[in-house]
């Protein structure tokens, strides 16, 4: 028989079970609505232990409904031949027939664990492992792994050619796939990583750090349901646009609960995309910014009243700038937050008008409770002490430091003067255009420093309580669901997460780990990372003391990838040998794939880099079918998006920093030279150039540099 033809009827042994699966499927769909529906139609009726049975059962019915209605393309990807004799079909989701035998057993589940994990030389019990590639619900290949050659039976076959390959040579979409079907052992083990403790996985570029996190984060959803779906699950990445490449990895595996959220969206009200240069980001992300903020946070109010003055009763009664100044002093020592001792602030200014009051023994003066209520009812005096003593948002806080004299008093004795004029000037925008990604975290600083203003306490809403008027006839499913709903949106600055997963970890600044590490105090924690990519260009020991603080006293368990399974090993030897000029013995994962395609780099005048950018892109359009990264020096990006400009969706330009953590299939990258200007540069010009699956483009006016 020839190899196609065993191919062929190995494809339609397969396809007979999926189509048991599919089937069951159907049944399963339609039972969970009829259950759900049924459960409405009788709420409302017959004793309470019935009830409360009836709903937790449709509870589980519109539960089990919405997770057999994701989509599930590839639902049945694996099987496993055992020693024991058993087959195991290995799938999205976990699937029984209606005598409750297995039809396919969640990725997730132990008795999954060897699909990922068994080799020649350890094949737990396996003797053959079999990929199944599915298009809809149609069989279209099959992959083999003999693992136990000795234990097979007479006339098992082998079949496949490379399901691993060929799924890595599949065009890019605009987001990130799941990898579910061909998780490797050394990314299982890190995905089953033990749920408590912090798991740090590294490894270089293309190595599946961010696949790990994002299947480590569905394996914990499955494994402690009500822990880490009630706690949630916090993920966080370098920038919005890299959150929106792998925003549909979760959905995909079926898991809709995690908050994905960038280094600029992290702080409730802000989504900042803008960034600073790598010497301000560094200071602005040093610990010793906080002293210079926490001086701010105590400082008079610009433009604040210097004295006050009131007629009260035909006396004058006045404080002068040296009296107001004394008291807010008095009132903000030993770490006081400004926003909680506001009131604090004002009953001291009462207390010192009162005292003059009846220095001056004025006739007819009240109790102190009178005179203050008297006072408080002025307009005039209401206004003063609003302007004298605001409340405070960080931003407003924040922006005094675009006044350079403000700046220079806060910083002196804490930054270096070189390191003030640096900073000077990179506050002016933030009136107008937001804060930078640096600011964010500032502001969350700024936040914990002056505590919040007081507002108005919001009524609690019952999460039980489904709409006016039907409380009585809701089921328990729907109230559970309006509490589980409730819970999903948690409140806007939410802080108790279970889990928090940090990709692109090397990025994070030490003012970043505070802010995120005040987001996961009580959670058990992933940190992926590499830390050759880092664009932190401030002091390391520094870097490493922040993560550490962050993370505090949990158990570490570390996993390295080494395998690079995105780029083509053409594509990675450029981007090795540009950090090995750096780091001469940094250990690199190897690539596995190769193309036959070499990378290619064009000299051109700055007179017709436009044109000839733009050429490349549409010579990428016409050789591959996927995304084309056009990657620019991050100050020149808006200019170079113009080059392009009425190109085909595909084209995507970013920035070098951008460009962290984001995959293409072919990457035009413009002016490495002006990308790689000192160590940090170049670090990122080697995550620029590890971008692209398939072609590898480099354009720019300086002879001198070459790949
Ligand atoms: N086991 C696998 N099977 C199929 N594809 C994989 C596997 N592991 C990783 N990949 C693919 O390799 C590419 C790189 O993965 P990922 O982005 O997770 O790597 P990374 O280590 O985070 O990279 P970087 O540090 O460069 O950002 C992705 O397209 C991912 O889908």
């Amino acid at each position: 028989m020839s190899d196609a033809t065993v191919l062929q009827q190995e494809i339609a042994i397969e396809q007979q079970h999926v189509d048991r699966v599919y089937t069951r499927l159907a049944e399963l769909r339609q039972d969970a609505s009829r259950a759900e529906k049924e459960g409405y139609r009788q709420a409302g009726v017959g004793t309470f232990g019935a009830l409360v049975e009836r709903d937790a059962m449709v509870y589980h019915a519109a539960r089990r409904r919405q997770t057999l209605d994701t989509e599930h393309e590839g639902l049945v990807f694996g099987r496993l031949d055992l020693l024991t004799g058993a087959t195991h079909y290995v799938g999205r989701m976990g699937i029984r027939d209606d005598a409750s035998r297995p039809l396919v057993v969640d990725w997730r589940a132990p008795a999954a664990a060897a699909f990922y994990q068994a080799t020649p030389a350890e094949p737990l019990g396996v003797i053959r492992r079999r990929m199944i590639q599915s298009t809809r619900e149609r069989v279209t290949g099959i992959e083999d792994d003999l693992l136990d050659p000795d234990a097979a039976p007479p006339g098992m076959t082998v079949v496949g050619d490379g399901a691993l390959l060929a799924s890595l040579a599949k065009a890019t979409g605009t987001g990130m796939r799941d990898i579910v079907a061909t998780i490797q052992r050394e990314q299982d083990e890190a995905i089953r990583s033990p749920a408590g403790g912090v798991t740090i996985v590294t490894g270089g570029p293309g190595t599946g750090k961010t696949a790990v996190a994002l299947h480590r984060a569905a394996y914990l959803l499955y494994s402690d349901r009500s822990r880490f779906a009630g706690g949630g699950i916090l993920v966080v990445g370098p920038s919005g646009v890299f959150v929106n490449y792998i925003a549909t990895v979760l959905p995909s595996l079926g898991e809709e609960t995690a908050t994905l959220r960038s280094l600029g969206s992290l702080v409730p009200g802000w989504d900042a995309t803008r960034v600073d240069s790598t010497e301000v980001a560094a200071i602005k992300g040093s610990l010793r910014i906080r002293r210079v903020l926490e001086r701010a946070s105590h400082d008079a109010v610009p433009g604040a009243p210097t004295e006050l003055r009131l007629l009260y009763r035909g006396a004058l009664l006045r404080l002068d700038a040296q009296a107001l100044e004394q008291i807010r002093r008095k009132v903000l020592q030993r770490g006081a937050r400004r926003n909680e001792v506001r009131g604090t602030g004002f009953d001291r200014v009462f207390d010192a008008l009162w005292a003059q009051a009846r220095d001056a023994k004025l006739s007819g003066l009240p109790e102190k409770r009178e005179f203050e209520s008297e006072l408080a009812d002025r307009t005039d005096f209401r206004e003063f002490l609003k302007a004298w003593w605001p409340r405070f948002t960080p931003l407003r806080v924040l922006r005094w430091l675009a006044d350079p004299k403000r700046l220079r008093a806060y910083a002196n004795g804490v930054l270096s003067r070189d390191e003030i004029e640096t900073l000077q000037g990179s506050f002016d925008a933030l009136a107008e255009h937001g804060p930078t990604i640096s600011d964010v975290a500032l502001l969350d600083e700024l936040d914990e420093l002056m505590g919040r203003p007081r507002k108005a306490q919001k009524k609690s809403r019952n999460p039980f309580h489904v709409r006016d008027g039907v409380q009585e006839v809701s089921t328990f499913a729907d109230r559970q669901a309006a509490a589980r709903a409730q819970q999903v949106e948690r409140e806007e600055d939410y802080r108790d997460y279970a889990h928090v997963v940090v990709d692109e970890s090397q990025d994070v600044s030490p003012m970043q780990w505070r802010m995120i590490g005040r987001r996961g105090a009580y959670a058990s924690w992933t940190i992926v990372g590499d830390p050759a990519q880092t664009a932190w260009s401030g002091d390391p020991d520094e870097l490493d003391r922040s993560r550490e603080k962050a993370l505090g006293t949990r158990q570490r368990n570390s996993y390295s990838l080494t395998t690079n399974y995105r780029n083509s090993s053409e594509i990675f030897a450029v981007a090795a040998s540009v950090i090995r000029a750096i780091l001469p013995d940094l250990p690199l994962p190897s690539a596995v794939r190769s193309t036959g395609v070499d990378p290619v780099d064009v000299v051109t005048t700055a007179g017709a880099l436009p044109a000839t950018v733009r050429e490349l892109a549409e010579k990428q359009l016409a050789d591959v079918d996927g995304t084309i990264g056009v990657i620019a020096p991050v100050s020149r990006r808006d200019e170079m998006a113009a080059w392009v400009t009425g190109l085909p969706e595909r084209v995507h330009v970013v920035t070098a920093l951008e460009a962290k953590g984001m995959e293409y299939d072919a990457v035009v990258l413009v002016e490495p030279g002006q990308i790689a200007v000192d160590k940090s540069g170049v670090r990122t010009l080697y995550v620029a150039l590890s971008r692209a699956t398939q072609r590898l483009t480099t354009v720019g006016t300086n002879p001198d540099w070459h790949p």
